[in-house]
């Protein structure tokens, strides 16, 4: 079959092996790596991968050449953890952080997360919708092509929900694919007087089964932290979504460890996030239930701690890990999955193959659509990051420098040169 466009003479092609589902442990050390490689596209999606000079089949008089010589191609990559819509900004908490003021006193304050609900109540729809589609702009540059977003700073129906309609109406408008998570519970709204257990029962009650009604997310949610939801609130919510066929995160262990990963493992969520403060007993729980872990260095080196997620141990017990940016305007503000990446090597040691593997299969099947996206397997959606380097460990050893040179959505150029076309 001939190829609508070929992209030849890559110096690395880095290819996930697609197990059909997550890598897990000793998995995410394996991968395809293909020398002076070539993808030939078709209808926007994976024709073939293969290196040298492609097949004379695929070249027709319509087929579109280009030349990538001295470049590196990796499927796009996939932000599966990101706080995207909200309305605000929090540099103001800086200077408390700096002089070592708590995150979690910060919201007990009524500042933190409680701030990012004023401004995001106070935002228009419109205001919403520019804010996080510029966000959007600034990680596809970064080689980012699906992004999960929660809702979480409305805390009240109408604002939950404008935050999700924001992610539906951008999930059609911009080139980047995203998946919605409800996520109501994020803290206990001030109206709500610290009475968690009262606010869980109207998120039951008079949210979850709007939001599936409305369609407006697939997952759902919980932040399972001392001061905020307990551990027995996170699993009467969870049940209740889990009932309503809504699949399943949870915010646990991210500064104190209450139980979320137990819930996590009960309920069989298909991720917990954070995870900076696990047990190696809640390790064992989890990758016994296959919960994958989605690892947060950003907010670790954010939030100025030094306790980054046990990576490695989560790998040697044989769990599936993730990595994203948590992009949010409190514990990571940031648009650079590359940083994130590159502490992933830095701070928690994980090798370029496991870091990439990381944030593209495992990203693919933590977010649902790990038979869509993820790999470079025939018939998938031709979503590509291409770097200015010649290998996979260049782009983990020079840091903090957007090394993406163009990104390719649906087999479509969208950024070029680090810039949107
Ligand atoms: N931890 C809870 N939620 C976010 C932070 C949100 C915020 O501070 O605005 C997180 O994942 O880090
Ligand atoms: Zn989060």
């Amino acid at each position: 079959m001939q190829a609508d466009k070929l992209l030849v003479h890559f110096s690395q092609i880095f290819s996930p092996i697609d197990k059909q589902r997550a890598l897990k442990g000793s998995e995410m050390s394996e991968a395809t790596i293909i020398e002076d490689g070539y993808i030939a596209i078709k209808n926007g999606k994976i024709l073939k991968i293969g290196s040298g000079q492609p097949d004379e089949s695929l070249i027709g008089d319509h087929t579109k050449i280009h030349d990538y010589t001295g470049k590196l191609a990796t499927p796009g990559l996939i932000d599966c953890h990101t706080h995207l819509v909200y309305g605000g900004s929090r540099e103001n908490e800086f200077a408390k952080k700096l002089n070592g003021v708590s995150y979690l006193d910060i919201l007990k304050e009524g500042g933190g997360i409680l701030s990012t609900v004023r401004s995001t109540k106070s935002a228009s729809f419109d205001t919403l919708y520019d804010k996080s589609s510029h966000l959007l702009d600034e990680m596809l540059i970064h080689g980012v092509t699906t992004v999960e977003a929660k809702s979480g700073y409305g805390l009240d129906w109408e604002t939950e929900k404008k935050q999700m309609n924001v992610v539906k109406e951008l999930n059609h408008t911009h080139p980047i694919d995203l998946v919605s998570t409800f996520m109501a519970a994020h803290a206990i709204p001030e109206e709500f007087n610290g009475n968690g257990d009262a606010f869980i029962d109207h998120i039951i009650s008079e949210m979850l089964p709007k939001v599936k009604e409305e369609k407006l997310a697939d997952f759902c949610d919980i932040f399972c932290e001392t001061g905020v939801f307990t551990a027995e609130q996170s699993r009467r919510l969870l049940q209740a979504a889990k009932d309503l066929d809504f699949k399943l995160r949870i915010h646990a262990d991210e500064i104190d460890s209450v139980g979320g990963v137990d819930v996590a493992a009960e309920l069989e969520t298909v991720s917990a996030e954070h995870l900076m403060a696990v047990t190696d007993e809640g390790i064992k729980k989890m990758s016994k239930a296959g919960v994958i872990g989605n690892l947060l260095p950003g907010t670790t080196f954010s939030l100025m701690a030094d306790t980054y997620a046990p990576a490695k141990k989560m790998l040697d017990a044989g769990m599936a890990i993730t990595l994203s940016t948590d992009s949010n305007p409190g514990s990571c503000p940031t648009a650079n999955i590359q940083f994130i990446m590159q502490l992933g090597c830095f701070k928690m040691h994980l090798t370029p193959i496991q870091v990439f593997n990381a944030v593209t299969i495992n990203a693919a099947y933590s977010v649902g659509l790990g038979e869509s996206i993820g790999s470079f397997t025939e018939g998938k959606r031709a979503d590509i990051a291409v770097f200015d380097a010649q290998n996979i460990d260049y782009p983990l050893y020079f840091f903090a420098t957007n090394l993406v040179k163009d990104v390719y959505k649906n087999g479509e150029l969208v950024s070029k040169n680090r810039q949107l076309v």
